[in-house]
């Protein structure tokens, strides 16, 4: 069990996940732990359970070492303008998952020198499954370590430079959608030729995560794998290239791009 306490501020989607996933690992008492948002009705089940709910964060950030500010890019840094009097460099560890806002908008808001990192999760932090890119400036590998492992806990941890954060919140947190949208595709697929949808989309679920696990336990290349199901003149390579001809691998990479472009910086 990690002994700090833990301020989550602004738990929406991702902050609600990140705490879900929290709660099943055990990783942390749940009263070490305190969630904030204004409207704290679906909040509730949490405080069942023993995690601290209040909309003031302020208090929330009191007796908390690490805080994790899942507030939307449009008010995060008001709101941590907000707090900066209630912030104390000493002691607290502010990780930001706010996309596109850099660590120096962030410094500069809250106007205080405290170790201030940035980390994209995804909603994967659910089940722990999430991969969380981390960046920040801070060398003090004991801050370091509390960071990593909070995020350990909800999945595995990478660390990156600040400059590559944007592209790492279109791959690793977009990303959920895109693979989810593909998902929905093929059990549409499946379902018009034959299964009804309950039994597609368990047999196209099992496919994506075996897949998954083909590149991460073997690390292969994608392509190595792909040459063991394609049969000479059989169905898989007649349905892959008419994906292709219809602009398959295209449309993603175009979309990654553009959901990249629209990441203001
Ligand atoms: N969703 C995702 O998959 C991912 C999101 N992100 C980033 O994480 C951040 C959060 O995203 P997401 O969870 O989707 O957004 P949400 O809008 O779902 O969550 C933000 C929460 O902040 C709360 N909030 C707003 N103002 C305040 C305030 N003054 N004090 C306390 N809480 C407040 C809101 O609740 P209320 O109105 O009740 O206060 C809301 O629930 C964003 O910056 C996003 O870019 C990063 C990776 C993945
Ligand atoms: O769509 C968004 O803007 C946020 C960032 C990553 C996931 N959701």
């Amino acid at each position: 069990m990690n002994s700090e306490k833990v301020a989550i501020i602004g738990a929406g989607n991702l902050g609600k996940s990140i705490i879900q996933g929290l709660i099943d690992t055990k990783t942390y008492p749940l009263e070490n732990i305190t969630a904030t948002k204004r409207n704290l009705k679906n909040l509730e089940h949490f405080e069942k359970l023993g995690v601290k709910i209040t909309s003031d964060n302020s208090a929330a950030i009191k007796d908390a070492e690490l805080i994790i500010v899942a507030l939307k890019p449009h008010n995060i840094l008001g709101v941590l303008a907000e707090l900066a009097p209630h912030i104390n460099p000493e002691k607290h560890i502010l990780v930001s998952l706010a996309t596109g806002i850099s660590i120096k908008q962030i410094r500069e808001s809250i106007g205080k020198n405290l170790p201030i990192y940035r980390a994209m999760p995804n909603t994967a932090a659910d089940v722990q499954e999430s991969v969380t890119c981390i960046c920040s400036e801070d060398y003090n590998m004991e801050r370091n370590e509390k960071v990593k492992s909070f995020f350990n806990a909800i999945g595995s941890t990478i660390q990156i430079n600040e400059d590559l954060m944007e592209a790492a919140t279109v791959i690793g947190a977009c990303g959920i959608a895109y693979v989810l949208r593909f998902i929905r595709a093929m059990i549409q697929g499946g379902i018009e030729i034959g299964f009804d949808a309950n039994t597609a989309s368990k047999i196209v679920t099992q496919t994506v995560k075996g897949a998954s696990e083909l590149l991460i336990q073997r690390e292969q290349h994608p392509e190595y794998e792909i040459d063991k199901v394609t049969t000479p003149k059989g169905c898989t390579i007649a349905g892959l290239n008419e994906m292709e001809h219809n602009g398959f691998s295209s449309a993603l990479i175009k979309g990654i791009v553009t959901s990249y472009k629209k990441i203001e910086k």
